[in-house]
C-alpha cells in the first residue's frame, strides 16, 4: 500500500481554480435533443470497485475514499458487502466501514446482501439500502452466490419482505446482461425476466450489469428494448464494467433510450470476484464528463471527484483507471 500521506497533491487553491476553468470552460457543453436532463449516478467503487484487490484495503482508507466521494457530491455510493468473508474477503471489515462512516444527511450508503443473513447483519449496522444481485446466467448465478437462479430469487424474496417490513430500500442487480464468462450470449428475455420479478418483489430500481463488459451499443439497446416490454425503464439503470472499452458508448445508447440511472467506479476501479477476466466499472470520472459535454446534470464536482479517484490510486500504489482523472490538471502523486 502506498504512503498515503503523500497521495494526491493539490499543492495550491490558485492551482486548483485554473483547472476548474480548464474542464468547466475550454469546452462546449452540447445538449443533445431527445436526452434527459438530469442523471442519477450510483457510485459502486467501494464496493464493486474494491471487492477484487488481493490485499486487505485499510477500513480507514476505505472510509476516507467514500467520504471524499460524497463531499464531491454522490448522494448513492454503495459501500460494502454483507456476504461471507469466505467468498469476498475484501469485504470482511463491512461493520467496521459501516460504524466509521455513520450517517450522512442526503447521502444514501447502500451494501450487498445475498440472503437474509446478510441483511440481518446489515440491519444491524444501522443499513438503511439493501442490494440483491441476481444473475440473468445459471453458471454465473451458481459460482457467484452458489444457487441457482430460481432459488436466490426466492432467497431475494425474504430479504424484500424482511426489508419492506423495517422500511429499508432494495435495489436489484442482474448481472451478465450482455454476456456470461460461462455460458457466453444471454437471451434479453431471461434478463427481462429477472428483471420483472425483483421489481415486483419490491425493489426500487433494477441494475443491469455488463459484468464483463462485452456489450457494445446495438446490444445494449437490443435488451433496453426487450426489458421495456416487461418494466419502465424509469425503473432500470446500467452498470457497465469496461473490458472492452465500449461502456461509454453503451451508456449513450441507454441514455437515448431513456435510462436516467448509471452505475460506475471512481477511478474505474473494480472486477468481480468470480467473473474472471472482468476489468472495472467505467470511471465515474468518465461517465460526469460526459454528462457534462452534453449539458446533463449530475451534482457531482468533477474536480473532487477526480481528486477522490487520485486517492484511492494512490492508496493501492497504481494510476488511476479513468482516462479523464489521467487528462485532468488535477494530478495525483504517481
Ligand atoms: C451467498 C453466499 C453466502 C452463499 O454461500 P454458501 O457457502 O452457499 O452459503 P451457506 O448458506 O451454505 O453458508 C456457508 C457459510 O457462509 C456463512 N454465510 C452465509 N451467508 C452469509 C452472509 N451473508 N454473510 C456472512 N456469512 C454468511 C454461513 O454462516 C456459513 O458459515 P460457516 O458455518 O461455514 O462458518 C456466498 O456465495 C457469498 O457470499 N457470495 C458473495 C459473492 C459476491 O459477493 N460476489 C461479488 C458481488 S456480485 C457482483 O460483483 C456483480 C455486480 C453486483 O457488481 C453487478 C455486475 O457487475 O454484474
Amino acid at each position: 500500500m502506498a504512503a498515503l500521506s503523500a497521495s494526491v497533491l493539490f499543492s495550491s487553491s490558485n492551482f486548483l481554480f485554473q483547472g476548474m476553468r480548464q474542464l468547466s470552460a475550454k469546452y462546449a457543453q452540447v445538449a443533445l435533443a431527445g436526452l434527459p436532463t438530469v442523471v442519477r449516478i450510483v457510485e459502486v467503487g467501494p464496493r464493486d470497485g474494491l471487492q477484487n484487490e488481493p490485499d486487505m484495503v485499510p477500513t480507514d482508507v476505505k472510509v476516507e475514499f467514500i467520504n471524499k466521494l460524497a463531499d464531491s457530491g454522490l448522494k448513492n455510493i454503495e459501500v460494502t458487502s454483507f456476504v461471507s468473508p469466505k467468498w469476498v474477503p475484501q469485504m470482511s471489515d463491512h461493520n467496521e466501514v459501516m460504524s466509521k462512516l455513520g450517517k450522512r444527511p442526503g447521502t444514501r450508503f447502500s451494501v450487498l446482501t445475498p440472503n437474509l443473513k446478510g441483511f440481518e447483519s446489515a440491519l444491524a449496522a444501522g443499513a438503511e439500502e439493501v442490494a440483491i444481485f441476481g444473475a440473468a446466467s445459471e453458471a454465473f448465478s451458481k459460482k457467484n452466490i452458489n444457487c441457482s437462479i430460481d432459488e436466490s430469487l426466492e432467497r431475494f424474496r425474504s430479504v424484500t419482505e424482511a426489508a419492506m417490513a423495517r422500511n429499508v430500500l432494495v435495489r436489484g442487480y442482474v448481472s451478465c446482461v450482455l454476456g456470461c464468462p460461462y455460458e457466453g450470449d444471454v437471451k434479453p428475455e431471461k434478463v427481462a425476466e429477472v428483471t420483472k420479478k425483483l421489481l415486483d418483489m419490491g425493489c426500487y430500481e433494477v441494475s443491469l450489469g455488463d459484468t464483463i463488459g462485452v456489450g457494445t451499443p446495438g446490444a445494449m439497446k437490443q435488451l433496453l428494448t426487450e426489458v421495456s416490454r416487461h418494466v419502465p425503464l424509469s425503473k432500470i439503470a446500467v452498470h457497465c464494467h469496461d473490458t472492452y472499452g465500449q461502456a461509454l458508448a453503451n451508456i449513450l445508447a441507454a441514455l437515448q433510450m431513456g435510462v436516467t440511472v448509471f452505475d460506475s467506479s471512481a477511478a474505474g476501479l473494480g472486477g468481480c470476484p468470480y467473473a474472471k477476466g472482468a476489468s472495472g466499472n467505467v470511471s465515474t470520472e468518465d461517465v460526469v464528463y460526459l454528462m457534462n459535454g452534453l449539458a446533463i446534470q449530475t451534482g457531482i464536482d468533477l474536480h473532487k471527484l477526480i481528486e477522490a479517484g487520485h486517492y484511492i490510486s494512490s492508496a493501492l500504489g497504481r494510476k488511476s483507471g479513468s482516462k479523464v482523472g489521467a487528462a485532468s490538471p488535477v494530478k495525483s502523486a504517481l
